[in-house]
């Protein structure tokens, strides 16, 4: 397996493209089922969690490439073979679970894995079962399949979501546009990459208002046809590269950056003693002077301050002046990378949901293990500015969420580099 080996340094200095948001891409993809026709995705990020969409998508029946380099998706289900999601996809990738939606509502009938749960927590589907059985569906658990039929097809209904689950918003939202009558979901989901699945469900033919704010209705059409849509830029990647000149020192603007998109993070940042400025092509972040200070964070659904980031800003934490709380409040195992960035030097504590971080003078490099996805990248970010050399193996988690990370953070003049076993 391969590693990443990265020598603490000066400070950083240049540009980092932001590529498209994976975690918009994953629902976008699945739209593909909803047309006969053809669905073109440009600006689609280069990760292994795209191809492992592109494979399920193909099992399916659909035609999916990756074309230019894969950064544009061209994709179309005209007649499928398939309508079965297998557990050996859906349980390395959680997103394979937003097929059942578009595939109930398309075909009426759907069988599609359970993910169970994954290193950073339990990933239940009730709210996405809860609201397309509302629409009609009729799901079974049989052997950890959700059995799905919908003989009559799916009409219209009210489904108030008791949390603001971005799956669940997905999947409903996709069945919705081809049920017949109105949807009206409410605690819908508001984050970006919903905001992105509308724009693109519309540039098909969707008939929905409300993306972005908690209530979203929805006209059912007869179909959808086909459409070409520019994904979003990915506030995950976004906000870990704005962390490395705050961890680091220097200055790096980040091309695609918008404020909007990171609003309750870069309020962090700032508080911890980080500038961010809007510039005409993005975000340019650096330390306002001398050391970061200590800052409570709570995770919590957009608008708040996302999951997907506080590994990353836990390991600016480590060396801000003072003691940090961290409380996540989304998955209930997701402080994996405190355990490695203590072998690095870091000072933290965790009790359940909560850790507390207490800034030391400076890491040290070590050996440490990435977990999952975020876990991997925030102990890069460590490593940055960290005395010696940090290395991060099973570094397989980090190309499911981040393209060229090596030649990016190179590119603004980090001492970094991938090793292959
Ligand atoms: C609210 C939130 O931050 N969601 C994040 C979550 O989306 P993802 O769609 O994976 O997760 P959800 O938003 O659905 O789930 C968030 C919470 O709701 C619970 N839940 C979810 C579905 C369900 O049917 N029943 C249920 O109880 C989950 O256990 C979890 O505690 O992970 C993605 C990848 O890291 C992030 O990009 C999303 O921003
Ligand atoms: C955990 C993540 O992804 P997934 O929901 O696909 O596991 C993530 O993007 O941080």
């Amino acid at each position: 397996m391969d590693s990443i080996v990265v020598t603490g340094g000066g400070p950083l200095s240049g540009e980092i493209p932001i590529a498209g948001a994976k975690n918009a891409c994953l629902a976008l993809m699945p739209a593909t089922l909803l047309s006969e026709d053809p669905l073109t995705l440009t600006n689609a990020p280069r990760l292994s969690d795209i191809k492992t969409m592109t494979t399920l998508l193909q099992s399916l029946g659909a035609e999916a490439t990756g074309l230019q380099d894969g950064q544009v998706l061209a994709m179309s289900s005209h007649d499928l073979t398939s309508s079965r999601a297998d557990y050996d996809i859906v349980r390395k990738m959680r997103a394979s679970n937003l097929v059942l939606g578009p595939l109930i509502a398309r075909f009426g009938h759907a069988e599609v894995s359970l993910p169970g749960g994954c290193a950073i927590g339990a990933r239940p589907m009730d709210l996405h079962t809860f609201g397309l059985e509302k629409l009609g569906a009729e799901i079974d658990l049989r052997d950890g399949y959700l059995f799905a039929k919908a003989p009559n097809g799916l009409k219209g209904a009210e489904i108030p979501l008791k949390f603001a689950s971005v799956g669940a918003t997905e999947n409903i939202v996709m069945a919705a546009t081809l049920a017949k009558g109105t949807t009206v979901l409410t605690n819908a989901a508001r984050e970006p990459e919903i905001v992105d699945l509308v724009k693109c469900l519309r540039a098909m033919g969707a008939q929905i208002e409300g993306e972005g704010t908690s209530r979203i209705e929805i006209q059912g059409v007869d179909r959808l046809h086909g459409a070409t849509h520019q994904v979003v830029a990915d506030r995950i990647e976004l906000g870990t590269y704005m962390l490395a000149p705050a961890i680091a020192g220097g200055e790096v603007e980040c091309l695609g950056g918008k404020l909007d998109l990171v609003a309750a993070f870069v309020e962090k940042l700032d508080e911890a003693g980080v500038a961010v400025e809007e510039t005409e092509r993005g975000l340019k972040v650096s330390r306002k002077n001398g050391r970061l200070k200590a800052v409570d964070v709570t995770t919590e659904p957009f608008p708040g301050f996302p999951t997907d980031l506080q590994a990353q800003f836990m390991a600016m934490l480590c060396t801000a002046d003072g003691t940090s709380e961290l409380n996540e409040t989304i998955f209930e195992n997701r402080f994996m990378h405190a355990p490695e960035l203590t072998r690095m030097g870091a000072e933290i504590e965790v009790h359940g949901g909560r850790a507390r971080v207490t800034g030391v003078d400076k890491l040290r490099g070590a050996p440490v293990m990435a977990t999952d996805l975020r876990a991997s990248v925030s102990l890069i970010l460590a490593g940055l500015a960290a005395e010696g050399e940090t290395v991060v193996s099973r570094v397989y988690h980090l190309d499911r969420g981040y393209e060229h990370v090596v030649r990016k953070l190179r590119g603004v003049g980090a001492q970094i580099e991938r090793v292959k076993a």
